[in-house]
């Protein structure tokens, strides 16, 4: 009998299995197909959940509930890419990481920090071996994410795949991030037709994509009776806004605030409330430009049901976020997306969201017609959900579940010589 290999399977188990191959006259032995018998014992696939920033928490907390109902064996890592916004969204959904990797330095550049998580991920994902790493959306920890474990030979799965603008400009740098995951992923767990249609057109092959709907709006249906709409100050309309797109960080800013005064100047019965971002960039420049002023409030970073209670009871919502384009729609709030280009496109067809960019004048004019034209308002207000049904999670834990990974389990090198 002729040894061929021997090789562990999984770290999580410690179990060896030996293939073997006998070739002695009419006799022929062949055992192969090691993966599909260890499924038949029923181990459990071992999936690493990476999220460092407040999106990715917020969309991967339903994955991890629902695959942990399924009975995967889940390891949550965080790289720790948003230290305080991460920590606010995990407390949201009641989540210790299972490993917190070393926050990456704020004083390095894009490319530093990219390479320090990375790094950590590289290590990280050695030392578990999991069966399978899932990312989710477009942040530096998702691509540094996807390519440790490309770099380790582990299959990677990317929740909310298949977004585009197909401008690397807008959004930078998540656009480049996105398509150097599409590349390199297994599992594609696409929100809508149109991500479908964007990755196929990018070559992926059909049966790795998986249209499942975003986990952003499970996230929205699960939070459901905790989210209260918050009370109005003083019977006034309010108007909720978040700015912090990397690619918005300069005069755009400038340009948003600006227009944001002549709103409250011209409309004597809405308050403006700035939800901040904790970037430092950003906050100095709003701050300068808003303290102070009358019916505009800024509100530190909020809670995501506390962000959740105001975007309920807003009469509008002026946003450059992803997550925010998916929630508005569905909690009935139009959405005046501030930027130029849009990988969200769904809400905009849908009527429920428009593109209006970050010129003074064209913010202003959008909003105040919306805040001054009740129908034109209205027709915006249709609880529509272009992004999901609210479901996207158990089909996801299901594909996972049931999945039998085309590379060696755990990333260990099995080969099978007859
Ligand atoms: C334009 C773009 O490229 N956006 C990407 C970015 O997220 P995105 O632009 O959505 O990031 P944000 O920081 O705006 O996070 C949005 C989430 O935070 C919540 N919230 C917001 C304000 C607040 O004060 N408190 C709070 O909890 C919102 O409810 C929402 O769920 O990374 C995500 C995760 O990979 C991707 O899905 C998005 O595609």
């Amino acid at each position: 009998m002729e040894r061929v290999q021997s090789a562990p399977l999984s770290h999580s188990t410690g179990a060896t299995m030996t293939l073997c191959a006998r070739d002695e006259g009419a006799h022929r032995c062949v055992v192969a197909s090691v993966a599909l018998y260890w499924f038949s014992l029923g181990r459990s696939v071992k999936v690493v959940i990476l999220a460092g920033t407040r999106p990715e928490v917020v969309k991967l907390a339903p994955v991890r509930a629902s695959l942990i109902s399924s009975g995967v064996q889940t390891v949550w890592i965080s790289t720790e890419q948003q230290g305080s916004l991460n920590a606010q969204a995990l407390g949201a959904f009641d989540i210790q990481p299972d490993l917190r990797l070393d926050a990456p330095s704020p004083e390095r550049t894009l490319g530093g920090r990219f390479a320090q998580i990375m790094d950590r991920l590289d290590q990280a994902v050695g030392d578990i071996s999991p069966d399978l790493v899932l990312v989710q959306g477009d942040t530096s920890t998702t691509a540094a994410g996807a390519m440790a474990a490309f770099a380790r030979r582990v299959p990677v799965g990317h929740v909310e795949a298949g977004l585009r603008t197909f401008d690397l400009d807008q959004p930078f740098p998540e656009e480049g991030w996105r398509r150097v995951v599409g590349q390199l992923a297994e599992l594609h767990f696409a929100p809508t037709e149109a991500a479908v249609r964007n990755l196929l057109r990018g070559g992926v092959s059909r049966r790795r994509i998986h249209l499942t709907g975003n986990t952003g709006i499970d996230a929205v249906r699960l939070s459901g009776a905790r989210v209260k709409p918050a009370p109005l100050a003083d019977g006034l309309r309010r108007v909720l806004v978040t700015v912090h797109r990397r690619e918005n960080w300069g005069c755009a800013l400038e340009q948003v605030l600006a227009a944001l005064i002549q709103l409250r100047d011209r409309i004597p019965d809405i308050e403006i409330v700035f939800a901040a971002h904790a970037n430092p960039s950003l906050r100095g420049r709003v701050d300068a430009a808003l303290i102070g002023q009358d019916r505009i409030r800024i509100v530190e970073p909020l809670d995501y049901l506390g962000f959740l209670s105001n975007l309920k009871s807003a009469t509008l919502v002026l946003s450059d976020s992803g997550g925010v384009q998916e929630e508005g729609p569905v909690l009935g709030v139009p959405v005046l997306v501030l930027r130029d280009a849009t990988e969200r496109a769904e809400a905009v067809e849908a009527g429920v969201a428009k593109l209006v960019g970050t010129q003074t004048d064209d913010v202003f004019s959008a909003a105040f017609r919306l805040l001054t034209n009740e129908p034109e308002r209205m027709q915006m207000v249709r609880a529509v959900s272009p992004f999901g049904d609210g479901f996207a999670a158990g089909r996801i834990a299901d594909i996972i579940s049931h999945w039998a990974p085309s590379k060696p389990l755990g990333g260990a090198q099995i080969r099978a010589a007859v």
